[in-house]
C-alpha cells in the first residue's frame, strides 16, 4: 500500500484519472500469470508519470506494470480470468480486476469512471484507496482505539504484578494479559497500514504509534520467559503465539491458553502458576540483564526472591547491598503502586 500513498507517482496519476472521470484497470506487476490472461492491447515500455498513466488510461482496456512498478509494460490490455472466480462486483472493469488478482496473486488498482471511487483488490478483497483526510480521519480513530488498547494492557499487567507479588496467579490471569497484548498489537497493525497508507502525512500518526508500542514487546517476551516450563522452548511457551488464533478464537480462555502452550492436561485454568520473576527484575531500572538473570537462575522463582532477605540478594553476582535494597523496595512498593507497569 505504501506505492500508493499520497504523492507517490501512481497514486498521483490515479488522481488525475479521478479527476478526469475515466475510470482504470492497473495490474501490479508483469509477472507470466499476468501475460496469461492478457489479450490485445500494445505492449510498450515507458516510464511511468502521472501523466502517462493518466493518457494512456483513457484507452479502452487496462496497464500493466512492470514488477518494480516503475515502467508501464501495456496499455490498452482486455484481461480474460477465469470467469468462474467469485466476486461480488457487479460491473465488468471491477469483476475482471477481482478475478486477475486472484488468479495471478498480483494486486490489481481500480478507478471507478462512474462513482469516482480509488480501490485496489488483493487476495479477493477489495481495499479502498482513500483520499488522504479520509484515511487521516481513519487513522487518527485507530491511534485512539489504540491509546484505549494500551490503556487495559497496562492495567492487566498492573493487576499481574501485584497478584505476583502475593503469589497468586492463575493460569487464567497470565491468559488475560496475552489477551490484551494480542488485541494492542492487532489494532497496532491496522495503525501502521494506515501510516504506510498516509506516506510522508503518516509521520506523526507514526511518532504517536511508537510512544504506544513501547514495552509492548518487551512485556509480551518477559511474561512468556516468567512463565514457561523448565521443559519448553520459545517455540512451543509464547505469548506472540496468540497471533495466530482468529478473533473468535481471542475470546476463548481455554483455547487461548493452549495456543500460549500451557498444558491444560497438567493445569486448568484455574492452577496456580508461579512467575521466575523475569519481569519484575526488568522493571528495576538499576540492575542489568545479566545480574537480574543471575538472580532468577540462583532463586528460581518469584517467591523466593520476594521472600529473600536484602543480604541474601546482595550476594548475587552483579547486585550488592544497594541494589538489593532497591530491589526489596521495589517488590513491596509493586503491591500499592497505581504507576504504568509497562513503563517500570
Ligand atoms: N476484462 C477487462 N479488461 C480490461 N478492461 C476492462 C475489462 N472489463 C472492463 N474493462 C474496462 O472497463 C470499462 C468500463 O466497464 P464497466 O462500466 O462495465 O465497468 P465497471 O466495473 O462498472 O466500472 P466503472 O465504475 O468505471 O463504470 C470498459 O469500457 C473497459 O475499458
Amino acid at each position: 500500500m505504501a506505492i500508493l500513498a499520497p504523492g507517490m507517482p501512481i497514486r498521483a496519476g490515479l488522481e488525475r484519472i479521478v479527476r478526469g472521470h475515466t475510470g482504470a484497470l492497473i495490474v501490479l506487476g508483469d509477472s507470466e500469470k499476468v501475460w496469461e490472461v492478457a489479450s490485445g492491447g500494445f505492449v510498450l515500455d515507458a516510464q511511468l508519470t502521472p501523466q502517462a498513466l493518466r493518457e494512456l488510461c483513457k484507452m479502452d482496456g487496462g496497464l500493466i506494470l512492470s514488477e518494480d512498478l516503475e515502467r508501464i509494460k501495456a496499455a490498452g490490455v482486455h484481461f480474460v480470468p477465469d470467469g468462474d472466480l467469485p466476486t461480488m462486483e457487479t460491473g465488468t472493469r471491477h469483476r475482471s480486476a477481482d478475478q486477475v488478482s486472484q488468479q495471478t496473486g498480483v494486486p490489481v488498482v481500480v478507478v471507478s469512471a462512474s462513482m469516482s471511487t480509488m480501490a485496489i483488490f488483493l487476495e479477493g478483497e477489495r481495499h479502498p484507496i482513500m483520499e488522504p483526510n479520509q484515511l487521516l480521519a481513519q487513522a487518527n480513530q485507530a491511534l485512539d482505539t489504540l491509546a484505549s488498547y494500551r490503556e487495559r494492557l497496562s492495567v492487566a499487567a498492573m493487576n499481574l504484578s501485584i497478584l505476583e507479588v502475593r503469589d497468586s496467579v492463575a493460569v487464567d490471569d497470565v491468559v488475560q494479559v496475552g489477551r490484551r497484548i494480542e488485541m494492542f498489537r492487532r489494532i497496532d497493525s491496522e495503525v501502521r497500514n494506515y501510516v504506510s497508507g498516509l506516506g510522508v502525512q503518516g509521520r506523526l500518526i507514526q511518532l504517536q504509534r511508537k510512544e504506544l508500542v513501547s514495552g509492548v514487546d518487551d512485556l509480551a517476551r518477559l511474561v512468556s520467559d516468567d512463565y514457561r516450563p523448565r521443559y519448553a522452548d520459545p517455540s512451543t511457551f509464547s505469548i506472540s503465539a496468540l497471533s495466530q488464533l482468529t478473533w473468535e478464537e481471542l475470546d476463548d480462555t481455554q483455547r487461548m491458553a493452549e495456543a500460549i502452550g500451557f498444558d491444560l492436561t497438567v493445569h486448568n485454568l484455574g492452577s496456580g502458576v508461579s512467575p521466575r520473576g523475569h519481569r519484575q527484575l526488568a522493571a528495576i531500572s538499576d540492575l542489568s540483564p545479566r545480574a537480574a538473570q543471575a538472580v532468577v537462575d540462583h532463586f528460581g522463582t518469584l517467591r523466593s526472591i520476594v521472600a529473600a532477605s536484602t543480604s541474601e540478594l546482595s550476594q548475587i553476582a552483579g547486585v550488592g547491598s544497594q541494589r538489593a535494597r532497591i530491589i526489596r523496595e521495589q517488590l513491596q512498593r509493586t503491591l500499592d503502586d497505581e504507576s504504568d507497569p509497562l513503563n517500570g
